[in-house]
């Protein structure tokens, strides 16, 4: 959230404005947004104390479920877990979002956007990976057959014991991980005040540091040596199974091609690559962008829109020369400071998290490349432009076991929220060649770039060649994984396996498994090449969105409460995003009114500001405070004067700041605050202050 315009007021401005009346709402709301109350001045303090409520999740719940953000869908057959419906005003929030990320993404950085279906046919999904591997651990309640995630419960009840070890400290929970607001999860996860030794709350501590590390017979330790049963039964529960999140289908009447709903976009991306390529003239970087629909069979999903069985994503396949990872926008982003979490910070059990530049980070070997560095910053950009809190967001670098074996460097984006804690939000991996290679192993398309060399290349390497007959008998579906794995390694790696093969049996790891080589499977020979064009697969730098949990993330940040009506609250969204930017609110219903109203509506339609006119019959003050909880950021009231001198007052959402000036002027000044070329400051600037409260409220 920016606080740029509060922040930036001019004096002449506060001047004109009630300032008694509009300070305590500024900082109630500053308070209410950041993380800690040092981000209020001490002078500030004692009327931050009188007016700040702390962030209730119970209202803001109310507010969504009652001006129908979204619901539960098939809410009256008795609902589905992880299946939501978006209402009026949260699918117009999701289309803003959505329009924000392809003007900051596709248009700012010419990617090539495509559309490919949801329905796909299983060996792409075989080929990919996923139908062996696209799975989380899940864990049976071994009394009531109850299903529950196994990191999920792991997490849940450390830190609820956490959480009782603080009480019985008497220790306010940590801002930084706000205690479960929600009933289901309270259930889920009861505290009880019980103080632990130091020694358990620091084993706690880093357990929970590295979850995301453990593999399945782990978390079963970790259950069985800290004895943790099903919270919500008290019943012990079973060693835990994998379970793939895949929804499975058939194409066809015959049931015979078997097929998945995808559960990310990104495989219709790679199998487009070679068409991609050709649009592109042949040339790498280049990047391809979707905006669509993925659906995963999510195990006990209790967490509202953070996890969800059917939601948007937006990807992006960013195609790079392996040898040449630079960015030629990267200088753009290098100054730009973020908060980091670093792999080896983790791995020692911490959660400490540091500032740096993007620049330094990639100097210093944090983030692996400047391509990985300039999309980690872009993501941040954007994320902060929609209105993300940046004191409650981080990048957490993934840990060697939570990354894909052929990935070199992960950084997922997480946002701080009452649900999850500090949840990823957007992923960004550097995948390198494998989604490429893999594909093109299997279906023998060259799915490479081919770049005219000045100069012939001649040059001696190590080639494997496969008995492709006795490959497949031997690693049947994991044959393509086998020879890509082999066809991956560089020269020395090559070299090695040659040597090795020649003493006996060698083993490869691919996709976290082992396979065992014999030689009569391959040849490894060094050959000369002479060739006067390079060939390479490029390597992938993957930014995932989850649009869902981005959305929820921003009502979190976005939501306060005004301290004369904490019933009602108030949306901060910023007008890129907001629903409705404008509300039109003629004073009477009288029809003298109406041919105005309608031309304000019409005008504010040609500049294509989306506003909307309510002139219902309650007061004007209910009508904004309605409109406050739908995040209009301005509203312009028509009054007798306006029918008379043709003037009209604009309403600010967050300070309730009133102006006045010519409906012209209105208008103008209104079109440039929602396309953002002006601030809220500026806009005071033309427009004298209305001190005409009576006539208004
Ligand atoms: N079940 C879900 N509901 C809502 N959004 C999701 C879900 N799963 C993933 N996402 C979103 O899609 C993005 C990219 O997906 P990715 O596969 O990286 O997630 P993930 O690592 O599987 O997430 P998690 O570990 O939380 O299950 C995530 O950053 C998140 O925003």
């Amino acid at each position: 959230m920016t606080f740029g315009f509060l922040v930036s007021t001019p004096r002449r401005h506060l001047r004109s404005t009630n300032l008694s009346r509009v300070l305590p709402r500024l900082f109630a709301r500053r308070y209410l947004h950041s993380e800690s109350l040092e981000d209020c001045s001490v002078a500030t303090m004692s009327t931050v104390n009188k007016t700040a409520h702390a962030f209730d999740k119970t209202r803001l719940d109310a507010l969504l479920n009652r001006r129908f953000f979204y619901a539960p869908a098939f809410e009256i057959y008795g609902g589905v877990a992880g299946l939501y419906d978006y209402g009026p005003p949260g699918s117009s929030l999701q289309a803003n979002i959505i329009a924000e990320w392809r003007r900051h993404f596709i248009i700012e950085e010419s990617m090539l956007e495509v559309d490919t279906t949801i329905i796909t046919p299983s060996p792409v999904f075989e080929t990919s990976g996923h139908v062996a591997r696209f799975a989380d651990w899940m864990v049976k309640d071994t009394v009531n057959g109850e299903v529950l995630r196994a990191d999920h419960l792991v997490k849940n009840v450390l830190e609820a014991r956490l959480e009782g070890d603080r009480e019985a400290r008497g220790v306010a929970a940590a801002p930084a991980a706000p205690a479960p607001a929600d009933k289901k999860k309270k259930k889920q996860a009861k505290t009880t005040a019980v103080k632990l030794e130091d020694a358990v709350v620091a084993e706690y501590e880093s357990i929970l540091a590295q979850l995301d590390n453990y593999s399945g017979p782990e978390l079963g330790g970790l259950m069985k040596t800290h004895a943790i049963t099903n919270p919500s039964s008290g019943n012990p529960v079973g060693e835990p199974q994998q379970f793939n999140l895949m929804f499975a289908s058939s194409i066809g009447p015959t049931g015979q091609h078997p097929g998945f709903l995808r559960p990310e976009t990104a495989q219709g991306h790679f199998l487009n690559f070679a068409r991609l390529l050709e649009f592109n003239n042949g040339r790498v970087p280049f990047a391809s962008a979707q905006v669509g629909r993925a659906f995963r069979n999510e195990i006990s999903p209790r967490a509202g829109l953070l996890r969800v069985r059917e939601f948007t994503m937006a990807e992006i396949e960013h195609y790079v020369d392996p040898l040449d990872k630079k960015h030629v926008r990267f200088a753009d982003v290098a100054d730009l400071e973020l908060v980091l979490l670093d792999k080896f910070v983790q791995a020692a059990g911490q959660t400490t998290t540091k500032r740096m530049t993007v620049g330094q980070a990639v100097k210093e070997g944090v983030i692996a490349n400047e391509t990985l560095g300039y999309f980690v910053a872009r993501i941040y950009l954007f994320l902060v432009r929609i209105g993300i809190n940046k004191t409650r967001l981080r990048f957490r670098q993934h840990m060697a076991n939570e990354m894909a074996h052929y990935a070199s460097d992960c950084w997922d984006a997480e946002i701080q929220n009452s649900i999850g804690g500090w949840t990823e939000c957007v992923g960004c991996a550097d995948r390198a060649a494998y989604d490429l290679s893999v594909h093109a192993a299997k279906t023998k398309q060259p799915l490479v770039v081919r770049q005219a060399l000045k100069e012939p290349l001649i040059e001696e390497r190590a080639v494997a060649e496969f008995d492709k007959k006795v490959l497949g008998k031997t690693f049947k579906g994991d044959a393509g994984v086998v020879s890509a794995a082999v066809e991956a390694l560089d020269e020395a790696g090559m070299m090695k396996l040659k040597g090795e093969l020649e003493q006996g049996p060698a083993t490869i790891t691919a996709d976290r498994k082992e396979f065992t080589l014999q030689s009569g499977m391959l040849t490894i020979e060094r050959k000369t090449f002479k060739t006067n064009v390079r060939e390479f697969t490029p390597n992938v730098i993957e930014p995932s969105f989850g649009i869902g949990r981005i959305l929820y993330c921003l009502l979190e940040h976005s939501f306060w409460s005004r301290e004369q009506d904490v019933e009602r609250g108030v949306l901060s969204l910023p007008a890129v995003v907001a629903p409705t930017k404008v509300l039109i609110v003629p004073l009477s219903a009288r029809a003298e009114f109406d041919p105005l109203v309608q031309e304000v509506s019409l005008r504010f339609r040609k500049a294509g500001v989306h506003a909307r006119v309510d002139d219902s019959n309650t007061s004007i003050g209910k009508r904004y405070a309605r409109n406050d909880e739908l995040g209009t950021p301005f509203g312009v009231t028509l009054d007798f004067a306006s029918v008379q001198n043709r003037t009209m007052t604009l309403r600010e959402r967050d300070t309730m700041d009133q102006r006045i000036g010519s409906i012209e002027d209105v208008i103008a000044t209104v079109t440039e605050l929602v396309n953002g070329s002006i601030d809220w400051a500026e806009a005071c600037q033309r427009l004298p202050a209305y001190d005409g409260v009576q006539a208004v409220e």
